[in-house]
């Protein structure tokens, strides 16, 4: 298992770049299995496992990709497959998503229940509930679900009982070329939500109303393929923005987009940090001392519930008590022990967590258990006092480009110390290329590996 070791204490400084959105990306290269024909180019991709994932699923039903600097060409044309397989989905609950595209595709799916993850159990209900009101029929066996329609799906009126992302997501994409027109009454209005409707749009279909509570999907005859830019990732953006604030730093984030940020800037902004904003970017400058803020998670255009572990490290910095609130999800609190382990104090009740500030961070040996758990783990050690080793990395490489080399570029004292077997294999690798085996043997993350385990405990 890889490790990202933080030495905390350095403000970060600079400029970091957001990559394309984990949670635009997934449902958007899931809607590509639409095109009829033609292929499509999705740009702005982000090299993260998840995107591999999906992609892995997609082949396995017959769409062929090709990847090249951050692009991906797809071509669904001709789908092999209506089966999502059991080992792919189980890695990753978005490629649920496959559902709708494959229901309107093919009228029938089989694909294995996503099951819960350690944020909440996540029941896929409501997605369920819409492809029925569309007239699929749907059966449960051995831990999967087949669902069928005779002909294709047909235009419903389906109010979600949760504003839930993944279920607007899913029900827009079968609606698309659904006889009729579909209405989702409190539709989920993430940024992530239109970006998909742009997407469904651009290879014509006719979504109206992405953004609000209400969407209307006028079925259409088929889709094709066509080229879209992923819109940035507002929880990686708000991600370095926490790290900027934490550290008393100032950091341009270039690509962030102000709109899509409007509850973490006003936050922010309550605790005593600057931020600006521009056509390109948003500064955060924190040079003062901070605020204690209460912060309740709700869906868009609320507090993001990705955006919650991250932000209780910046409330640990505070003057005063905070309260926070998670609603969205009902086990999203896994981040407070490990942050307890590194000296914070926080006290969770239910749904709710008080945070008092002002507490002196230390450096400790925690696991991150999920993708923003890790994320915040990350923050508070760069505001630490001495050496945090994170495990659990791959829950982080889930959602983060490059976490570590970013955060390096920004001044910060971090690196990745690799996993024995990624050692072996990179040696093994070098030892068939004899020109690499220097350049192997001075890979400083290598070199700290081999310390690691002569000194197992950090000093
Ligand atoms: C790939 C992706 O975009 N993931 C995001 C998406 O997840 P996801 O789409 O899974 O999240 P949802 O909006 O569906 O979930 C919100 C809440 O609704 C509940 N629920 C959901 C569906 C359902 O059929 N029944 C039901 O009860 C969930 O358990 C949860 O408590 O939105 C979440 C909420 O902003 C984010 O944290 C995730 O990062
Ligand atoms: C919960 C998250 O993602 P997912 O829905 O993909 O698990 C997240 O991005 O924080």
């Amino acid at each position: 298992m890889s490790k990202i070791i933080v030495r905390g204490g350095r403000p970060l400084y600079g400029t970091v770049r957001v990559h394309g959105a984990k949670n635009s990306v997934l449902p958007i290269l899931a809607a590509s299995i639409l095109a009829e024909q033609g292929s499509c180019v999705i740009h702005d991709v982000p090299a993260l496992d998840d995107v591999t994932n999906i992609l892995q699923v997609l082949a396995a039903l017959g769409v062929h990709a090709k990847q090249s600097d951050g692009s991906v060409q797809l071509n669904a044309t001709r789908l092999t497959s209506h089966d999502a397989p059991y080992e792919l989905v189980r890695k990753m609950r978005a490629s649920f998503l496959v559902m709708g595209p494959l229901l309107a595709r093919l009228g029938q799916v089989r694909i294995s229940l996503p099951g819960g993850c350690a944020i909440g159990t996540r029941p896929i209900d409501q997605h369920l509930k819409g492809f029925e009101a569309m007239g699929a029929e749907i059966g449960f066996g051995q831990g999967s679900i087949e669902a069928r329609v005779n002909g294709k799906l047909r235009g419903a009126k389906i109010y979600l009982d949760i504003a839930s992302v993944g279920a607007t997501e899913n029900i827009m994409m079968a609606a698309a070329t659904a006889v009729g027109t579909t209405t989702i009454e409190n539709a989920a209005k993430e940024p992530e939500i239109v970006d998909l409707a742009n997407f469904l749009n651009a290879m014509g279909a006719k979504v109206r109303g992405a953004g609000t509570g209400v969407i209307r999907i006028e079925g259409v005859e088929r889709l094709s393929g066509v080229e879209h830019a992923v819109i940035p990732d507002r929880v990686e953006a708000g991600t370095y923005m926490i790290a900027a604030a934490i550290t008393g730093g100032n950091v341009y984030i270039e690509g962030a987009i102000r709109d899509h940020l409007g509850p973490i800037v006003a936050k922010l902004e309550e605790m005593g940090v600057v931020v600006d904003s521009d056509e390109n970017g948003i500064r955060v400058i924190a040079e003062r001392s901070l605020r204690a803020v209460d912060v309740k998670t709700l869906p868009y255009p609320g507090f993001p519930t990705d955006m919650q572990a991250q932000m209780m490290t910046l409330l640990l910095r505070a003057e005063g008590t905070s309260i926070v609130t998670e609603t969205v999800f009902e086990n999203r609190f896994m981040h407070v022990d490990e942050l307890i382990k590194m000296g914070a104090e926080i006290k969770v009740d239910g749904r709710t967590a008080i945070v008092t500030g002002g507490a002196k961070l230390v450096g400790a040996q925690v696991c991150a258990t999920d993708l923003r758990a890790g994320a915040a783990l990350i923050c508070a050690a760069l505001a630490a006092d001495g050496a945090t080793e994170v495990t659990g990395v791959h829950h982080i490489d889930r959602g983060y480009v490059d976490i570590v080399g970013k955060l390096a570029a920004l001044g910060a004292d971090v690196y990745r110390a690799p996993s024995p077997e990624d050692v072996l294999a990179e040696a093994e690798q070098a030892s068939r290329r004899p020109a690499k085996i220097l350049e192997a043997i001075e890979d400083r993350a290598a070199l700290d590996v081999a310390r690691i385990r002569v000194q197992p405990t950090l000093a």
